[in-house]
């Protein structure tokens, strides 16, 4: 299994970005004992100002062939913690790859969300693409904590 997030935009040092690097690697090292491979980073941007369709363009060519795509965003499905954790786990017993998709400041073109396996809301609200980040990464911790039946997450 691949886990990949593939998201619009690159974060530049700061704080966001710190909380990143530390919600994945946590969620590393509570998910390598689980079978849950480390997420793969992929910031992509288009130098051209082609939009979300040329940004499209590189999500479709970033994800592996045949995973899930999962794409983020408000519109979709609001999951509880533990109903994510359970999606999560069910794609590693699968053996089925799996891509995270977040937006840039113009959001997804209507062909990814036409092709995603699911379509996950953070609420219904939109957050910047940045803090979305965060946030997924905070709950990919959380779903391995969950997994693992450790105390983080007390709901
Ligand atoms: C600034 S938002 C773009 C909003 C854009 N106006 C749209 O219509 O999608 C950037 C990206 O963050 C993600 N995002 C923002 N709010 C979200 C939410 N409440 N739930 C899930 N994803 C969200 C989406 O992937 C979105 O493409």
């Amino acid at each position: 299994m691949k886990l990949q997030l593939c998201a619009v935009g690159r974060l530049r040092s700061g704080p966001e970005r710190d909380l990143v690097e530390d919600y994945l690697a946590r969620f590393e090292r509570t998910g390598r004992p689980l079978g849950l491979p480390p997420v793969q980073l992929l910031e992509l941007e288009d130098r051209k100002g082609g939009g979300m369709e040329a940004e499209a363009d590189l999500i479709a060519k970033a994800v592996a062939p045949g995973a899930a795509l999962v794409i983020l965003d408000e519109r979709g499905r609001t999951l509880s913690s533990p109903e994510f954790a359970d999606h999560l786990a069910h794609w590693r017993d699968s053996g089925r790859d799996v891509a995270l998709a977040i937006g840039g400041a113009d959001g997804l073109a209507p062909r990814l969300r036409d092709r995603a396996d699911l379509a996950m809301s953070l609420g219904r609200m939109v957050w910047p693409h940045m803090l979305v980040r965060v946030m997924l990464a905070e709950q990919l911790y959380r779903a391995a904590t969950i997994l693992a039946g450790s105390p983080y997450h007390r709901v």
